[in-house]
């Protein structure tokens, strides 16, 4: 054997209730391709997870090229093991380009500025003509689109062991190819390769040597030469396989009228679709990936627009949402499990529950013993593996989440049944009951199913019929005897010269825009203009000198503290406490900054006000972090604290600020304020260390994704604490200029900053949930609310109008820009 690469040696792990692995030992030399199979939920992400330093086993050891494995993801990285994931840990919020970066080991990472260019590179090498842009940003993304950044993320890093678990699920045949020729190339150059698959073909294709976990436990290595399929099926579940698919209906069988009919059904993706599916009949979809079959599944389920004719026993139907799909016997099971499939924060039992809650419901109201029953049966039906109904579906296995969404969906006794990717995940023995069990469904209660499957094996063999989609349409259907593997796919690859674009009309072009990153900077300059002509045309004083003068002058408190705010949005929190903060910290300043007060003191004053400011934030964050309090109760408690600390300092304003300190402050040059070159100034550097440093980078990451963030070398808790800090000082220079400003010790200066804090920076596209924010955005979004606030007295509005129209602003901009995210997203 060649050099030992990687060796496990009697690693055991236990979850509650589960020993995922029992004294597993495995030994990969270098150059060598090593396929470890097993049933669904044997051990074989939870083998990786402890070989990639994600997992820490409750015994045994892990050395890679002789070195003791005991230093978590990132010492696993610097030994140059990169791991490819069932579901890739990629930060949704953060551009491929940055996503590839973050996953690279720090040697392999190219300078911040030449990031664009060195990703083009990393997505060119997969594949010359790769419609993957650096950068999209990874949400809007399909799931083949996220394998292919994480694979090439896997081979950008140029490693020494590569882990690939189920990597081709949502690959189409040519990537499958494609992936096949750089694993064996990356093993000629002396690479170990571990290799998980439940397509045995595939294994057998690329592996010499295979390893068989069942329950936690190796069941023995072999040379794959030495077996055939059979056998390493045997080996696998324990028994042999008499047959993979059930015998299929005679055709005479299906001469009933059909249930489901389309005519002219189209769509964004696909045109002019006409089908009849008769009771009980299963109809496979297939096509090169991205030619309108999933997209026709997907319409058909509610999920994108559709127009045409639908007819479900004869009647007409629209399916124009998801809810009505369901109220008319429509049953869907998503392709991407991780985004659309498990509810993965509700346990085994909830997920079951609540896509069924007419049958396990009496009046209204759920009942105990219906879900029971229910959750029983839709285990029992599919032989899910769970420790418990209640555990979290995310603790389970892969395929056991597959088989317990779908078995959810088949309990829902549907009409018509959608499946996209049935058995993805699921192991040899699963896949043999699945199949038999939708011939069941379909022989016993009629249902019509349609199946889009990338394994055209897997159409020829479950399916009556197959339609082969190219470039959105129907080109050629297969049935009877013609209906094998070979002729789906030289019918889908006769027709189809290649992928297509994913269709995006205009409207899908400008979602996709409003989601970008330079939106909410253009939409806020278009608003500023238009406001501003508008104020003028009733009142020409609008524009004169003073007023321009006097509007930036008092936005650049704004400007910082809405730049503090974006800096803790950033990572997902929202820091109530900024204006009490300022507030404080004027009260504090007007008991040092007086004209009476000698250099010295004056002195003391401001370093009081930056080590106040940096107290407050770490208190925040130790709020946050060490006691776990959500963001929002940690920061409204110190902005009572705040609030009461002013009060009792200063009961009334007082401390006249020395003249000379408030002069300095409102220098200017020609009418702009030297503070507002100054914030501005800040807000660009800001920027661009937010877009081209790994601090920022960590930042948004954490914020988008704290776990996997942590996978790419990402400490949340440091990460956080520098967000809290970084507020803290940006807080500190807005109450300097507000000091300015008041010109005395206000206890109530700061109250308002708060909330048009948090405008400023949702106007100026931070995202309330973290990882999305720009500092430009901010500073941009509180000169526009300060536009509005100055305006008013322009119009000879109320006051009231302030709050009406800044409110109304930031409903409309958070909207926008989370609506379009969101769309852009499903796209
Ligand atoms: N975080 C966790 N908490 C509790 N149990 C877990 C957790 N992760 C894994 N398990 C359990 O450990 C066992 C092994 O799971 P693992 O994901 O390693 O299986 P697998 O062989 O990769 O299966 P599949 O082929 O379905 O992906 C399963 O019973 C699973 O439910």
């Amino acid at each position: 054997m060649a050099t030992t690469a990687l060796q496990v040696s009697a690693v055991t792990k236990t979850f509650p209730g589960v020993t995922a692995l029992d004294e597993v030992a495995l030994e990969v030399g270098a150059g060598e391709v090593h396929g470890v199979v097993g049933e669904n939920g044997a051990g074989k992400s939870t083998l990786m997870a402890v070989i990639s330093g994600a997992l820490v086993p409750d015994r045994g050891t892990v050395e890679v090229a002789g070195r003791a494995m005991d230093g978590g993801p990132d010492l696993a990285r610097a030994l140059g093991v990169a791991i490819v994931r069932q579901e890739p840990a990629l930060l949704p919020d953060l551009t491929v380009a940055e996503n590839l970066y973050l996953k690279v080991p720090p040697a392999h990472r190219p300078q911040p500025g030449a990031m664009s260019r060195w990703a083009e590179g990393c997505l060119r090498e997969w594949d010359q003509e790769t419609r993957i842009r650096p950068d999209a940003r990874v949400s809007q993304l399909v799931a083949e689109e996220r394998f292919i950044v994480e694979i090439s993320a896997a081979l950008s890093s140029r490693p020494k062991v590569l882990i690939l678990d189920e990597p081709t699920e949502h690959l189409g045949e040519r990537d499958v190819e494609r992936l096949f020729g750089k694993v064996r190339a990356l093993a000629r150059q002396g690479c170990a390769v571990i290799y998980i698959s439940h397509r045995i073909r595939e294994v057998r294709a690329v592996a010499g040597v295979i390893t068989v976990l069942r329950d936690g436990r190796v069941r023995g290595t072999y040379p794959v030469g030495a077996l055939s399929e059979s056998d390493i099926v045997a080996l696998i579940i324990g028994r042999t396989l008499d047959a993979t698919f059930p015998a299929k209906p005679a055709p005479a069988a299906l001469q009933a009228p059909p249930r489901l009919e389309l005519a002219d059904f189209r769509g964004a993706g696909f045109q002019g679709v006409n089908l009849r599916v008769g009771p009980g009949e299963v109809v496979g979809l297939a096509g090169i990936e991205g030619n309108g079959q999933r997209e026709t599944l997907r319409a058909l389920a509610g999920l994108g627009g559709s127009r045409g004719e639908v007819r479900v026993d004869g009647t007409a139907v629209r399916v124009h949402r998801p809810q009505s799909a369901r109220k008319h016997g429509f049953a869907f099971l998503p392709g991407d499990r991780h985004r659309e499939g498990v509810l993965g924060e509700l346990s085994v039992a909830e997920n079951i529950v609540f896509r069924n809650l007419g049958s396990a419901s009496r009046w209204g109201v759920v009942s105990a013993r219906r879900s029971r029953e229910l959750v029983a049966a839709t285990l029992d039906g599919l032989a899910v593996k769970a420790a418990s109904a209640s555990a979290p579906i995310a603790s389970l296995s892969g395929g056991n989440q597959q088989k317990a969404v779908l078995g959810s969906i088949l309990a829902t006794d549907p009409r018509v049944l959608l499946i996209d990717e049935p058995t993805q995940g699921v192991d040899v023995g699963s896949k043999v009951e699945i199949y038999s069990y939708l011939r069941r469904l379909a022989a016993g209660t009629g249902t019509a199913i349609l199946v889009v499957s990338s394994d055209a094996l897997e159409l020829a063999g479950l399916c009556d019929r197959v339609l082969v989609f190219s470039r959105g349409a129907v080109v050629a259907e297969v049935s009877g005897p013609e209906l094998t593997e070979e002729t789906i796919t030289a019918a889908a690859l006769t027709a189809s010269t290649g992928r297509r674009q994913a269709a995006r009309g205009g409207a899908g072009r400008l979602l996709s825009w409003l989601a970008g990153d330079s939106a909410p900077a253009i939409l806020i300059a278009a608003a500023m203009v238009a406001l501003g002509v508008y104020v003028a045309t009733r009142n020409p004083m609008y524009l004169s000198t003073f007023n321009i003068s006097s509007l930036l002058a008092l936005v650049v408190p704004l400007m910082f503290v809405a730049m503090a705010q974006t800096t803790v949005m950033m990572v997902g929190a929202i820091d109530l406490s900024v204006g009490p903060l300022m507030g404080f910290l004027v009260v504090v300043g007007s008991f040092f900054l007086t004209a009476e007060d000698a250099q010295g003191r004056q002195a003391l004053g401001w370093i009081l006000i930056v080590v106040v400011a940096i107290a407050v934030s770490a208190l925040n964050w130790a709020l946050v972090d060490a006691l776990k309090l959500p963001p929002l109760v940690a920061t409204l408690a110190t902005f009572f604290a705040l609030q009461s600390g002013s009060l009792l300092l200063r009961p009334q304003p007082g401390g006249v600020i020395d003249t000379r300190i408030v002069t300095g402050l409102g220098a200017q040059i020609g009418v702009v304020p030297v503070a507002f070159l100054v914030a501005v100034a800040g807000a660009v550097a800001l920027q661009f260390a937010l877009r081209r440093s790994w601090a920022g980078l960590a930042l948004r990451a954490v914020g988008s994704d704290e776990r996997r963030a942590g996978l790419a070398g990402a400490r949340a808790a440091a990460v956080r604490l520098a967000a809290f800090a970084g507020c803290g000082l940006l807080t500190a220079a807005a109450a300097v200029c507000l000091i300015a400003q008041v010109g005395s010790g206000d206890p109530a200066a700061g109250t308002t900053y708060t909330l048009t804090s948090i405008s400023a920076a949702a106007i100026g596209g931070a995202s309330i949930f973290g990882g999305r924010g720009s500092f430009l955005g901010a500073v941009l979004g509180a000169l526009l609310v300060q536009q509005i606030l100055g305006a008013i007295p322009f119009l000879s509005l109320s006051t009231a109008w302030e709050s009406y129209l800044v409110g109304a602003l930031t409903l409309v901009a958070v909207a926008t820009f989370s609506k379009s995210r969101q769309m852009s997203e499903v796209a």
